[in-house]
């Protein structure tokens, strides 16, 4: 099979040649054990769930090892599919919980781990709950752990709201690393006053630090989508500990919305029902700006300045 990702820096070609060499031997799944477990669980790819599953070893693998996971590590897994990925990771001998929408998808995830690598049974187990709406509760492996890690070929139309949404919810979700579609990628990684700037690269920010970590070409899926996809490595380095924590992300969220609904507008003009001029002046911005010069910092000041002023 030819070598289909392309990394941002030059460093992985020997290893995807090495993981394509292994892969032939290992748990992991090709194209045809792919088809063959589709047709066996009565499963078409829909796109109202971004069903484009992996069919390239070497992929998988490479996501796992940026995730740098192992033994003893705990793992989500959102949109396993046909456990391509999943496979991948248990390989690391990481414990998996994995969260499917789909439920024949859910359904036959087990067998397969059963059949490919009966070995990491006991470290994997799978709920069949829309990821928009899954709580610690739901994952008691996740919720008891220190701290955890997400990887995932996330379904492309809600990428960034199960990001954003699963790190408010799981102050012990402590990094990811996710593909998305290349363009998803840029916006969550984007520097303030670039023109791809905007409310994904913004909030993905009051949590912490995210980069690009190497692209993937369209022929590593069945069926191939239309784009490229890339991988986002991300860092935690703040968690809202207290309610007025979680009270000032949604204060300061509710902002970069509102100025993001009209980025080519100043601060002033897009803020004007909820931020008063006091304010500005207050936590020391220039009104004339636009929303997409300021970085979380600024927004949380700005939020910080309103709240005090109205009390
Ligand atoms: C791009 S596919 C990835 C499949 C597999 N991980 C792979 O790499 O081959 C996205 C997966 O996410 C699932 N999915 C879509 N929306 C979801 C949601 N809201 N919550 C959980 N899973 C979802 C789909 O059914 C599908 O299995």
């Amino acid at each position: 099979m030819t070598d289909t990702t392309m990394p941002d820096k030059p460093s992985h070609a020997s290893a995807d040649a090495a993981d394509q060499a292994d892969a032939e031997t290992s748990g992991l799944l090709g194209a045809a054990d792919i088809r063959r477990i589709a047709a066996d669980a009565g499963v078409t790819p829909t796109k109202k769930f971004g069903q484009n599953f992996v069919i390239d070893p070497g992929t998988v693998r490479r996501i796992a090892r940026t995730a740098e996971i192992g033994a003893d590590d705990q793992v989500m897994e959102v949109g396993p599919g046909l456990g391509s990925l999943t496979l991948a990771l248990l390989e690391t001998g990481a414990a998996v919980t994995a969260v499917e929408i789909d439920p024949p998808l859910a359904e036959r995830l087990p067998h397969t781990i059963a059949e490919r690598m009966p070995q990491a049974t006991e470290r994997f187990a799978v709920i069949n709950r829309d990821a928009l709406k899954v709580t610690p509760d739901d994952t008691p492996a996740l919720a008891q752990s220190e701290s955890f890690t997400l990887v995932a070929n996330l379904p492309y139309n809600v990428a960034t709201p199960i990001i954003i949404t699963l790190l408010e919810r799981y102050p012990n979700l402590s990094s990811f690393v996710v593909m998305v579609q290349k363009e998803v990628a840029d916006r969550l990684c984007a520097k303030p006053g670039s023109k791809i700037y905007g409310t994904p690269s913004v909030k993905l920010q009051w949590f912490g630090e995210a980069e690009r970590a190497g692209v993937i070409g369209r022929n590593v899926f069945w069926p191939a989508p239309n784009v490229d996809s890339a991988l986002v490595k991300f860092t935690r380095t703040h968690t809202d500990l207290t309610d007025d924590d979680v009270a000032a992300r949604k204060r300061t969220f509710a902002l970069v919305d509102a100025a993001f609904a009209q980025r080519r507008k100043t601060l002033h003009a897009a803020l004007k029902k909820t931020v008063p001029a006091s304010a500005f002046e207050t936590a020391g911005i220039d009104a004339t700006l636009r929303g997409e010069t300021l970085t979380i910092d600024r927004f949380a000041a700005l939020a910080a300045a309103v709240e005090a002023d109205a009390s």
